[in-house]
Parts: structure tokens; sequence; C-alpha cells
């Protein structure tokens, strides 16, 4: 049985609508990204290479290199998965937050999940995202960016 934690923020900047658990929101601005910008399957990358201790998606998917720019952020989980289950592990759950004053998540969350579920091959059951603002305190407060944390429990296969 391995955890694994994950983090990542990006910032706000031009643009139209951002992408978030795979799912695209309509929004007044995107987020500001070598990829798609989608912070949360980020740091849910990063928690899974980091329960099989591999470092983190910067040394998988460098942002320095062209084949990344404007990647669907499920094509590098997908990616992740298929090593967690080389090394002989499977996704048991997973816990998410995202953590932004604006937009609201709630409608979409339901999309993410299903998302989520389907790129880690385990059932919706075991997926979880909730989303927070931070009562309009810090940089996430002031609409210049957004967080995510994700959890991870991986058994053997
Ligand atoms: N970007 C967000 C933030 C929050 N929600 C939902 O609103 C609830 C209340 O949030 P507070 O930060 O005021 O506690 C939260 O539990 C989420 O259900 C959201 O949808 N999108
Ligand atoms: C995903 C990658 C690669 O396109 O770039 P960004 O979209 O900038 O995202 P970040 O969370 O900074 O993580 C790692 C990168 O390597």
């Amino acid at each position: 049985m391995r955890i694994g934690h994950g983090y990542d923020v990006h910032a706000f900047g031009e643009g139209d609508h951002i992408v978030i658990g795979g799912t695209r929101i309509d929004y007044t601005q995107g987020l500001v990204a070598h990829s798609d910008g989608d912070v949360l399957l980020h740091a849910i990358c990063d928690a899974l290479l980091g329960a099989i201790a591999a470092g983190d998606i910067g040394k998988h998917f460098p942002d320095t290199d062209a084949a990344y720019a404007g990647v669907d952020s499920r094509e590098l989980l997908r990616s992740v998965v298929e090593r967690v289950h080389e090394k002989g592990y499977r996704v048991e759950n997973l816990d998410s937050t995202i953590v932004a004053q604006a937009p609201k998540m709630a409608t979409h969350i339901g999309a993410m999940v299903s998302c989520i579920a389907q790129d880690l091959q385990v059932e919706r059951d075991a997926v979880n995202v909730k989303a927070t603002t931070t009562e309009k305190l810090g940089f996430v407060g002031r609409k210049e960016g957004i967080e995510a944390y994700a959890v991870v429990l991986l058994v053997s296969r």
C-alpha cells in the first residue's frame, strides 16, 4: 500500500475558459501554463508519482519540451497511470481539493469525477473532488490564480 500527495498552482491570465479536472469551464480569464493548465490533473499526477517515488510531473513532462505545449493534461495523467500499473499498483481511491475564489466549480464536479475515474481506470466512487474559496484571502482570494491538492492511495494489483 502506498500513499501520495500532490499540489499545483496556476495563475490566471488571458483567455475565456479554464480546463480543470478534464472539464472546460467558461470564465473571463484562462490559466497561464505550458500545457492546457489543468491544475487539478497536475496535482493528481504529482500525487501518483509521489506514491511510486517517481519524482514529479516536471521531471517526466518538462515545461521546456515543445512536445507538451498546449497538451491535454488527461494524456499526461493516463501516461502516469500506466507507470503506476507497471510498478504493480492500482489506484484504491483519490481525494482532491480545488482552491478557487472563482469560477464556481459545483456544477462541474460530476464531469470532473467522470474524467478522472476514466483516466485512473477506477469506479466513480473511488474519486472525490471538492472545491473551496479562501474567503477572499490571499492570492486565491484576489482571484490571481487557482490551487489544487490531491491525495491518492495505491494498492497492489
Ligand atoms: N470555486 C468554488 C468554491 C467553492 N465552491 C462550493 O461552495 C462551497 C462553499 O465554499 P466556501 O469556500 O465558501 O466554504 C464549497 O463547499 C463548494 O461546494 C465551488 O463550487 N466553487
Ligand atoms: C505540465 C507541464 C508540462 O507541460 O507544464 P505546465 O502546464 O506549465 O504545468 P506545471 O504544473 O507547471 O507542471 C509541469 C509541466 O512540466
